[in-house]
């Protein structure tokens, strides 16, 4: 039977990337006999256009009733206007909520042949690899807002529920891979964060008490990343600083172009990179398309098709090696700048 997978290209580069992915996922199919249904439904700016709201009723049903779904990016400063009361991004804050995706995985390796891409020197780099696992449907992001005249508010709420089963997800993980927690909060200040700090700990110490648990203010968690980044295994965080740690992350690696990411709740997993709809390049062929392919191997991974999601992810490999790379790598080492259709391209040769 075939998979079912509901594709959001969404705005800017969303659908240039999620064009070669869908190449990409054609591909693999063919090889391994997989037979994909992939179809496309608008979210963010573009539904705001044709329908006057970022997630349309018609979009939200094929999600859930799909095996999985994969998005490229929404938004863009067509309707960044403060004024304005429907914006792509509540589109996309509404699907996650309405999927129940709470755990948001957010790997970060850094490719060997890309060392020279990153800012970082060469040494600092040896030995990353970290995965962020950034609650999703919760915190300041789901609280209610308020405006006045000359105020403005954001609720932060988190449930000891909704903690609980993020720092699950993350033990998991850890246990599967080097056994390192590190709890990221700013429990000096916030009681969220308190909450956060004594939950997270109750779970490790009754459930996982094979974890290696610290707990690391969020300041110095945005300086650590940068200076000692090959410290950290697994970092398990609330929705708004896995936000902001994931895209300071991502320069590790050379490019918010590589990162991808998974969200996973308890039906229907949601898979996009972690990369926005970059409007300062859209529409001139140049993104990079690997985080949105890397995604869509995790989406191979997560619909239990192992070996297509191995194929993928040594394909974009090969390609790495091969210096296919786009502009957001080539610019601090002057190499070849590959356009996004040869990067797809070389991915494809190498399935
Ligand atoms: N998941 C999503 O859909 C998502 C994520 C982040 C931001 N956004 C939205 O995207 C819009 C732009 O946000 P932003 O500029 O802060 O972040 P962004 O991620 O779109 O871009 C940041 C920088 O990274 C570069 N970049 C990002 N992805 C790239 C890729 N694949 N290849 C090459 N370069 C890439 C961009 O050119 C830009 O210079 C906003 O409307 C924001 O809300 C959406
Ligand atoms: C577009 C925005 C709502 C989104 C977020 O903040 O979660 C994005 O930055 C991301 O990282 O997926
Ligand atoms: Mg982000």
């Amino acid at each position: 039977m075939a998979i079912k997978i509901v594709c959001l290209p969404g705005d800017g580069i969303g659908p240039e990337v999620t064009q070669s992915t869908i190449a990409v996922l054609k591909a693999v199919g063919e090889k391994f006999r997989i037979e994909f249904d992939i179809a496309e439904y608008p979210i963010g700016g573009i539904a705001i256009e044709q329908s006057g709201t970022p997630l349309p009723d018609q979009t939200l049903a094929a999600c859930k009733e799909a095996d999985a779904v994969f998005l490229g990016a929404i938004g863009g400063p067509q309707w960044e206007n403060p004024e304005a009361s429907v914006r792509p991004e509540q589109g996309l804050l509404k699907l996650r909520s309405e999927l129940g995706v709470f755990s948001n995985i957010r790997p970060l390796k850094v490719f060997p042949s890309l060392i020279s891409s990153s800012p970082l020197k060469p040494e600092r780099l040896a030995g990353v690899d970290f995965v962020v696992v950034r609650e999703l449907t919760g915190g300041i992001y789901f609280g209610e807002r308020t405006r006045q005249d000359d105020y403005a508010t954001d609720e932060c709420r988190y449930s000891v529920g909704e903690v609980e089963r993020i720092a699950r997800v993350a033990c998991e993980m850890a246990m599967q891979r080097n056994k390192r927690v590190t709890s990221v909060d700013k429990a000096n200040v916030l009681e969220t964060s308190r909450l956060w700090r004594e939950v997270v700990t109750r779970v490790v110490k009754n459930e996982f008490p094979e974890i290696n648990l610290e707990h690391q203010l969020v300041d110095s968690c945005a300086m650590k990343l940068i200076q000692q980044p090959a410290h950290f295994d697994v970092i398990l965080t609330e929705n708004m600083f896995g936000d902001i740690l994931s895209d300071e992350a991502s320069v590790l690696s050379g490019s918010m172009g590589l990162l991808a990411s998974a969200s996973i709740g308890d039906g229907v997993g949601l898979f996009e990179p972690i990369h926005g709809s970059a409007p300062d390049i859209a529409g001139l062929g140049i993104a990079n398309p690997y985080a949105s392919i890397l995604s869509a191997a995790m989406m191979l991974r997560w619909l239990n098709l192992e070996l297509a999601a191995k194929a993928v992810e040594d394909a974009v490999l090969d390609a790495i090696d091969n210096g296919t790379l786009t502009r957001d790598l080539t610019i601090s080492n002057s190499m070849r700048e590959a356009s996004t259709k040869e990067a797809t391209q070389a991915v494809l040769e190498a399935i």
